[in-house]
């Protein structure tokens, strides 16, 4: 069996020697400009059209839990990967548990007035202030699948009040559900915490945006950990201008790196990461590309595959 792997950053060797050991008889090459010799499946993040086009392949693995930027290469490119040839991404390995540590820490954070303890700190000021109740703190995950899911379960012991919004209604316990573009204003009523995780399609992109900040309850807080384009900034820093908002923590951003121009740099209300929420941890994801190979070369059913119409 022959692998090809393409990932502008990532150690290639670490990979190369991991997969070969995981994968009997797996002939594992690092892609490089030129190389058409066979392969049945590519490992890839942002790869070149050339790379894949043309090829007969099993499937391919997009290293990362999001496909949108192998999505949007495909509708300008797309003979680069016929319908046929399936595609997988990464399903937690590992980014779950990073996203629980993000979500919890910071909902914390925020519960507790450490921002409003922080700003007191600035002006040397001693106040101790009013407690905020648990039943005013309803956490609201925009998008609750394989992530959004995780973070519900992790945040399910500290008892706020938990909401979910998702296509297709969810039956996690203790987090109430709502479905679909009809129930989106109740999700809204009331929600405390936004949390998203939505993945990027034409029908989330710029959802986070003036109407829907308005709906939120009063004093709220948004927390993005999906994708930039999910939130459309001017009207955040508007919201957190007016009062409506209290507090907005990113991790992506409409352009990354977020360039130096941007006021979301020096805005006090607004705590910043490098998307760094979530990343790749290679020990799982090979272990689960392993998995879903043995599967794929037995002929059975696996999971992770992306639905290409749907758009993640
Ligand atoms: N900041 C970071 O470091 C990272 C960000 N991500 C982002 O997180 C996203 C989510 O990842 P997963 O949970 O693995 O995705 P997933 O596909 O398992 O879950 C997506 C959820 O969004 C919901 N959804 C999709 N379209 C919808 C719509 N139009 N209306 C209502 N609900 C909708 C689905 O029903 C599902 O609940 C990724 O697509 C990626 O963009 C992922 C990893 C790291
Ligand atoms: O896996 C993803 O989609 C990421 O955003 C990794 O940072």
């Amino acid at each position: 069996m022959d692998i090809i792997f393409y990932h502008p950053t990532f150690d290639t060797s670490y990979w190369i020697k991991a997969l070969s050991e995981a994968i009997p008889g797996a002939r594992v090459r690092e892609w490089k400009r030129g190389d058409n010799e066979h392969a049945d499946y590519a490992l890839v993040w942002h790869p070149p059209v050339e790379m894949l086009q043309g090829r007969d392949l099993k499937a391919v693995f997009a290293l990362g839990a999001g496909v949108d930027s192998i999505l949007s290469k495909l509708k300008a490119h797309p003979e680069m990967l016929p319908e046929h040839i399936p595609l997988f991404r990464l399903e937690d390995t590992g980014m779950g548990q990073q996203m629980q540590e993000y979500a919890v820490s910071q909902v914390l954070h925020w519960f507790r007035r450490f921002d409003d303890y922080q700003a007191l700190k600035q002006q040397s000021h001693w106040e101790p202030l009013a407690d905020y109740q648990r039943e005013d703190f309803t956490v609201g995950l925009l998008g609750a699948g394989v992530l959004g899911s995780k973070v519900a379960e992790a945040l399910a012991p500290w008892g706020f009040p938990l909401r979910c919004w998702s296509r297709t209604r969810k039956e996690y316990p203790g987090v109430e559900s709502f479905a679909g573009a009809e129930e989106l204003p109740a999700f809204l009523k009331g929600t405390r915490v936004l949390i998203n995780l939505l993945p990027n399609t034409a029908e989330t992109v710029g959802i986070i945006n003036h109407d829907l900040l308005n709906q939120l309850a009063d004093q709220s807080y948004v927390m993005n950990l999906a994708r930039g384009v999910h939130l459309v900034e001017a009207d955040l820093l508007k919201a957190l201008d007016s009062g409506k908002l209290k507090g907005a923590m990113l991790d992506v951003y409409s352009r990354e790196p977020l360039p130096v121009e941007s006021p979301l740099w020096a805005h006090p209300r607004v705590a910043m990461t490098p998307h760094i929420a979530a990343v790749t941890r290679p020990a799982e994801a090979v272990d689960y590309i392993t998995r879903t190979i043995g599967l794929l070369e037995q002929g059975k059913p696996a999971t992770g595959q992306v639905d290409r119409q749907r758009g993640y």
